[in-house]
């Protein structure tokens, strides 16, 4: 029942009745005093020795001192239990229940005593444990008695200054004459404890007749907990307190102290101690889970908060019995705010079947909760949940609460799991094998198993999707099999970072032999026409300057690492996104759709299916946490993830860790990576071609065939600088997190390094003036440091002896003639401690070295499988890369060159001398010539002598 005061008034009077009490608890303290009693001076400097005299261990909280006249009987160990009435002041020390007639010297006696209860009920009144208490309340007709209930109850307060402030502050011994008559027939005592916030009619209106312990468990199962009944009938000499309403979801606890009720409270999760009116309050949320642990203290009672739900009173089935169509559900998706909504919340959907309502409490709600045949209460969150099926019912009949309002699952999740919400279904449906005869068998038959899957959901999603497998797992080849499929539709559109637009090209032909060679458009400026091949790629950044050629449309796109996308505001998604939206299909590609936080996804969400945030205030408020700032809204948060993982899932998404799939993947999997060629500046190009043309002229002598090898791989690497540190760019844009980039020139290596610091990447670098000394502990903080991204090595120092495994990626930015130390570099990371299949990335620039040196590369490893002494899988890629070199005569001059200056003399001394020319030539600026190497470089006279010989031996 309602009283019609608000809570601070309330509060007040509360506040006035405990004052009024107190001063009447003084008085009557005065008086006992006057005669001797608990409190006074006297008896308050006894201490703890004279005080065990008797068996107690007191303070001022605990046993009453006996009244004067009492004394003698005392020392005999005798003692007649004290008149309840005149005792009840002086039990106001005693920390337990400690009941006024309590038969006094049963601890004197061994063992448990059996007294005869004065009301013939059987009460608990031993200042002992809550369930101890409860156990003998269950007793009939007799009182048990501990062996020592002092020492029980009132150990903790054997320090007397604390004992004295528990009785001083705390202690409010209620006044004989307002105690409840009840009370007074009960023998028992009062409380020794602080009666405040409990108004005396309360506790007249609360207190009833003691009814047995069974009973009062029925009533209380009826409201979790706090059904007033049940805590009313618990103990009549227990605190009692009440909860009351404070604001719009929190309840107050109004009661005197109790250290085990304040231990309770300390485990509420949604406790707020108000220091002004000295109360705790809570959530609504943990009222149940309060009332439950309360109900277990023998020493407390709480009232209930004013209209808790009990179990007369669940509304009306009516409200729930009709069930809303899917049609009407859509339209409350918006316009679902109530003004006079008390309660707020929200449904969440949990699971592909269910849905969870998070919200604060309201009897009648948990009324209509209850009457769900699909509801599930989880005790550890403290939310409900039901079958989706239920929730049309359940909706239509919150929305019938004035005074409930609960934010509806979103319109895309409605439409979405549509088949679960009208239960024609509840378990995830089949996907069906495509039709794939069409395609080009050969990547048919090539598809990984969860690869053939990936290809049946996005036709099963009518190639309108985000395949976003992990790294690694071949979404590249995927790509290309479910755009094969519409290829009816083409011609293609396939959007990369610009690093990967070759790899790309060579992919599809690699993969669809059926494709004519002209069919790939490699856009490599801004003036090539976007739509001139079968297959056109293009980088972000080239498409975002194409804007006057955007106007054509392509009915099947690619965007691979779609997560370049994620800022609407950029020029690249400004561009590409009214192509996407007016595609036919969509085939987004990202291994980390979203680095940092779900807004990132909006974008490719909208690419792929822009009806389901049209805008995206409305993603932004149910997955960002969207807040309004002084400076506009913040989407930086997030909210609802599981859910929005759900829909995505469901929806458009396909996603597969490396782990999910690890059975299907060979440990090492090998790419290259045809870097781009437009990198390389005009002058280098130029000497690069100029050398290309003298080694096919032919040498008159060795040594000069020599020098002109080793200028053209030492300028190979500085063509390489740029599109080296474009891909390592890219790489950490798409969200690698920790890899090993492997190059052979000092001046990669510098390029390298400097870029990264640019960038504030963290690196750690190995190379040959690392001392060794230094290498184990760069390669141990690697290991585990987070901050560290990136490892620059040098192939020839750091191909060996180092564990690098925390990392899964190895990106060789230049290559090396000889394979095994190649193999040697990789097992850097792929070795005993590595638990994921591991990448290698080779990256190739065409018109380098590279031609001549990753066929060189092959053909050795071809001879090292042969014998059983390498792994097949490396020479699987020379058909990758279209490196045919050999059926070009001038290209075949070269590459016998190649062969002979770095095969041919092929023992281990020649090695080391081949390795030592190289380093000795790798400032450009030196020139190449041994002797000019020899006469410039700082090597020893030694080294120098050995480079010379290195040259000269024919
Ligand atoms: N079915 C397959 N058969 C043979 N090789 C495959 C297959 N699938 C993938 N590969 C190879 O695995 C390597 C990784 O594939 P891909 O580059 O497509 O991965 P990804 O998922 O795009 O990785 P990232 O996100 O790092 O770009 C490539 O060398 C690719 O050729």
């Amino acid at each position: 029942m309602s009283s019609g005061l608000t809570e601070e008034q309330k509060r007040r009077i509360e506040e006035n009745r405990q004052k009024a009490l107190a001063r009447r608890a003084e008085r009557q303290a005065a008086s006992a005093r006057g005669q001797g009693e608990v409190g006074s001076p006297a008896s308050q400097r006894l201490g703890p020795a004279n005080l065990q005299q008797d068996g107690w261990r007191v303070g001022l909280c605990s046993r009453p001192q006996p009244a004067p006249g009492r004394q003698g009987q005392q020392k005999d160990g005798i003692e007649k239990g004290p008149n309840p009435i005149d005792a009840r002041p002086l039990a106001a020390g005693l920390c337990g229940a400690q009941p006024n007639n309590y038969p006094q010297g049963s601890n004197q006696v061994g063992g448990p005593r059996l007294f005869p209860p004065a009301d013939g009920w059987s009460h608990s009144h031993l200042p002992c444990s809550g369930a101890q208490h409860q156990q003998a309340s269950l007793q009939p007709k007799y009182y048990l008695a501990s062996k020592n209930p002092t020492e029980a109850s009132c150990s903790r307060f054997a320090d007397s200054k604390r004992a004295d402030v528990c009785c001083r502050t705390e202690y409010t011994p209620l006044p004989s004459d307002l105690m409840p008559m009840d009370a007074g027939r009960s023998t028992c005592g009062p409380c020794p404890k602080k009666y405040g916030g409990s108004s005396v009619s309360h506790l007249y209106r609360t207190v009833q007749p003691f009814a047995p312990l069974k009973e009062a468990k029925v009533q209380e199962r009826d409201s979790c907990g706090g059904g007033s009944s049940a805590v009313h009938n618990k103990i009549g000499c227990a605190l009692k307190g009440r909860c009351v309403r404070h604001g719009g979801d929190r309840f107050q606890v109004e009661v005197g102290y109790s250290a085990e009720l304040i231990a309770v409270f300390k485990t509420i999760p949604s406790r707020s101690y108000d220091p002004a009116t000295k109360m705790w309050n809570f959530s609504l949320e943990d009222y149940c889970h309060l009332m439950n642990e309360v109900k277990e203290l023998s020493s407390v009672t709480l009232t209930p908060l004013e209209g808790m739900y009990t179990a007369s009173q669940v509304p009306s089935s009516d409200s729930i019995s009709t069930k809303p169509t899917l049609k009407t559900l859509l339209k409350t998706c918006s316009g679902w705010q109530k003004p006079s909504a008390i309660v707020k919340g929200k449904c969440v959907l949990i699971s592909r079947s269910r849905f969870e309502v998070d919200i604060g409490y309201d009897a009648e709600m948990i009324g209509l909760f209850k009457q769900m045949g699909s509801r599930n209460y989880d005790m550890k969150t403290r939310k409900w949940s039901f079958l989706l099926e239920d929730y049309p019912r359940l909706m239509g009949a919150i929305q019938s609460l004035p005074s409930i309002e609960s934010e509806p699952l979103p319109k895309p999740v409605i439409q979405t799991f549509a088949a679960q919400l009208e239960e024609t279904t509840t378990c995830a449906a089949d996907i069906p094998d495509a039709d794939l005869s069409a395609v080009d068998s050969k990547i048919v038959a090539g598809l990984m198993p969860f690869q053939r899957e990936g290809v049946n959901f996005a036709i099963s999603r009518e190639g309108r999707l985000l395949l976003a497998d992990d790294m690694g797992l071949g979404k590249t080849v995927q790509a290309i099999c479910i755009a094969a499929y519409y290829r009816k539709e083409w011609p293609l559109l396939v959007v990369t970072p610009s690093s990967v637009r070759f790899t790309w090209a060579e992919a599809f032909h690699r993969w669809l032999p059926s494709l004519s060679p002209g069919s790939t458009n490699v856009i490599v400026t801004g003036k090539d026409t976007l739509t001139s091949g079968l297959i056109n790629i293009v980088s972000f950044d080239l498409l975002s300057k194409m804007d006057k050629q955007l106007k054509e449309t392509f009915q099947v796109i690619i965007v691979d690492e779609s997560h370049f996308l994620k800022n609407i505001k950029t020029a690249r998604c400004r561009a590409a996104m009214p192509l996407l939206k007016a595609a036919k299909r969509v085939i987004l590609l990202s291994g980390t759709p979203a680095l940092s936080r779900p807004a990132e996804l909006y974008t490719q969400i909208a690419a792929v299916r822009p009806s389901f945030f049209p805008q995206f205030h409305s993603f932004g408020l149910r997955y960002c946490d969207a807040k309004k700032m002084p400076w506009g809204w913040d989407y930086s948060r997030s909210s609802n993830l599981g859910e929005l993982k759900l829909l995505l899932e469901e929806s458009i998404m396909i996603r597969r860790l490396k782990l999910d799939v690890l059975s299907q993947l060979p440990a090492k999997q090998r790419t290259v990576v045809v870097v781009a060629p437009e990198g390389i500046n005009a002058k280098t190009k130029a000497v690069l071609a100029a050398a290309t043309k003298q080694m096919a002229r032919g040498y008159k002598n060795k040594r000069e065939e020599k020098e002109a090898l080793l200028h053209f791989y030492n300028r190979t690497a500085e063509a390489k600088i740029h599109s080296v540190i474009e891909y390592i760019l890219d790489l950490l844009e798409s969200g690698r997190e920790k890899f090993l980039v492997f190059a052979h020139h000092k001046i990669l290596l510098d390029a390298i390094s400097e870029e990264l610091e640019k960038k504030r990447i963290g690196y750690i670098r190995i190379d040959g003036s690392t001392p060794s000394a230094e290498r184990q502990s760069l390669c141990q903080n690697f290991q585990v440091s987070e901050k560290l991204s990136v490892a620059v090595l040098s192939i020839t120092a750091a191909n060996m002896g180092v564990t690098l495994s925390s990392a899964d990626l190895v990106v060789f930015a230049e290559l090396f003639w000889n394979p095994g130390v190649l193999i040697q570099a990789e097992d850097r990371v792929h070795r005993i401690g590595q638990t994921s299949s591991v990448s290698i990335h080779y990256l190739v620039a065409k018109g380098t070295a590279d031609d001549f040196l990753w066929p060189m590369i092959q053909e050795k490893i071809k001879v090292l499988g042969a014998a059983g002494l390498s792994e097949a899988n490396f020479s699987e890629m020379t058909e990758a890369t279209n490196y045919f070199i050999k059926q070009d005569p001038r290209q075949k001059t070269i590459y016998d060159l190649f062969q002979k200056a770095f095969s041919d003399d092929g023992d281990d001394h020649d090695e080391t001398l081949l390795m030592e020319a190289v380093t000795a030539c790798q400032n450009p600026d030196l020139g190449c010539a041994g002797h000019s190497a020899k006469d410039s470089c700082s090597e020893s006279p030694h080294k120098k002598q050995r480079i010379e010989d290195f040259f000269c031996k024919q």
